[in-house]
């Protein structure tokens, strides 16, 4: 099967042009002068709209347990919701628990994921709990294509891991070449600020943004960093909200070390405000770590224009406010921690070149051609080349729409940003060479979507 994509502009990291794409099979066969003569067995007209490549969400959360309970969307809505945000490759976390083994965790994230995703998928692994055997798991690991495990500075007795446990566990990724990205806020000093704001009487939404103050943050940040620097592993910071650690992540890389970061939609677009909504409507917003203070929100674009930061990615963990967040009324602590985003984040972010905070190539570099070197995909992803996967989307920057929970196709009942207007919207989108959303809505299937064994990060030196 081969598909002409016709009249569009081709917007990769590294420039715009005019270009017709051919596509054949399951790969971009070549990119072509605008008109070039030539018969396909199926047209895609893009006149007026960006030829984009598919995007690439490096963080989700897809059927997860967590806070008692598990986030909503599994990992067929998911990714369905994704593909309708033109994402066509999501990276999920499989999540060790203490006790357990890193592979039979892997091996229980590789049965709820396949034959279930519309678009193609990897996975980063948690790592919850350090000894001998799932330090020597880590090789095997990396040799079955998952090369990135998250350690947590917070939630103490879940995932938490110490200081000598971070330790080790960059000595081995230092060893296997692979990476260690960091939930990073001091979860013992945080465990003590909630303790005393419940001990007195201070229970709504808002006081998890109170007790997990942005210093604590930094604070967290700038260890790991340290001890990545003592290792010599690679570090990424996941999910950076705060210019505490972002000034943190600046200072390391002006010295060349191997630290990155990544940021999410609801630190550029949503605050602090959000979780002081009235009654309990903040548990719409509690997220880890939480939404910031409205001035944090330039400083994260200040870090996407000069790299400090070069990844956005969404921390997709959705919990429905009727019958999940509910679960904290009357404690904080309990709400589950996580919001939606997978659908949103190419929309979120275009509004970054509509605004002027970033330049259309940085658009596309941030939401799919940097998460694909990062995390060893590129360049089969992040790419509109000769040779790539086809996972393209084409994109109409001039259209309109305003995000709801009533129109979006994420499982989960609110939507954090409900009645926004967005200028651009995703027009179609082809994963691996086939049409898996156009005018007509979804066409994709349930299963097409493959596994990613990815390579190491392409940004080491
Ligand atoms: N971020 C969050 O609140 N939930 C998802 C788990 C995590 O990424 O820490
Ligand atoms: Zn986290
Ligand atoms: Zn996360």
């Amino acid at each position: 099967m081969s598909i002409l994509i016709k009249g569009g502009t081709v917007v990769n990291a590294t420039g715009a042009v005019r270009a017709d794409v051919l596509v054949d099979g399951e790969r971009i066969a070549a990119l072509l002068a605008p008109g070039f003569p030539l018969e396909a067995d199926r047209v895609v007209d893009a006149t007026d709209k960006y030829v984009i490549p598919g995007g690439v969400d490096a963080h989700t959360h897809m059927e997860m347990p967590f806070g008692g309970t598990s986030s909503a969307d599994t990992f067929e809505t998911g990714t369905v919701a994704a593909a309708w945000g033109g994402t066509t490759t999501i990276i999920d976390f499989a999540v060790q628990t203490k006790g357990t083994s890193l592979l039979a965790a892997l091996d229980t994230w590789h049965q709820k994921a396949e034959g279930s995703c519309a678009v193609d998928y990897g996975f980063h692994m948690i790592v919850s709990d350090v000894n001998e055997t799932s330090l020597k798991e880590m090789e095997s690991c990396v040799a079955a294509g998952v090369n990135t495990f998250k350690m947590f500075m917070a939630y103490p007795g879940v995932f938490y891991a110490t200081d000598g446990e971070i330790l080790r566990a960059m000595q081995k990724a230092r060893e296997t070449g692979s990476t260690i990205m960091m939930h990073a806020e001091n979860g013992i000093a945080i465990d003590q600020l909630v303790a005393q704001a419940l001990a007195r009487g201070r229970t709504d939404p808002v006081e998890h943004g109170l007790t997990r103050p942005p210093e604590l943050e930094g604070e967290a940040t700038s260890r790991a960093i340290a001890l990545a620097k003592v290792t010599g592993s690679p570090l990424y910071i996941v999910h950076l909200s705060a210019a505490q650690a972002l000034d943190a992540v600046a200072e390391a890389r002006d010295t060349g070390q191997n630290v990155f970061a990544e940021t999410c939609p609801q630190y550029l677009y949503l605050s602090l405000e959000d979780l002081a909504r009235p009654g309990f409507e903040g548990a719409k917003y509690v997220a880890s770590p939480p939404l910031r203070p409205k001035e944090h929100q330039s400083e994260l674009w200040r870090g996407l224009r000069t790299n400090d930061l070069s990844v956005v990615s969404t921390d997709h963990c959705p919990f429905c406010f009727k019958d999940q967040k509910e679960l904290g009324r009357g404690d904080f602590a309990k709400i589950p921690n996580g919001m939606p985003g997978v659908e949103h984040r190419v929309d979120l972010l275009h509004q970054g070149v509509v605004k002027g905070e970033i330049s259309l190539e940085r658009w596309v570099e941030i939401s799919s051609t940097t998460p694909a070197r990062m995390f060893g995909l590129h360049p089969r992803k992040g790419v509109i080349a000769p040779g790539a996967d086809a996972d393209v989307v084409v994109y109409d920057p001039r259209a309109t729409q305003v995000i709801s929970a009533a129109t979006h196709h994420m499982n989960v009942d609110y939507s954090a940003y409900e009645g926004m207007e967005i200028t651009g919207k995703v027009d179609t989108v082809l994963s691996r060479g086939r049409v898996i959303v156009d005018g007509s809505g979804y066409r994709g299937s349930t299963g097409h979507g493959r596994f990613l064994s990815r390579e190491l990060n392409q940004y080491l030196v």
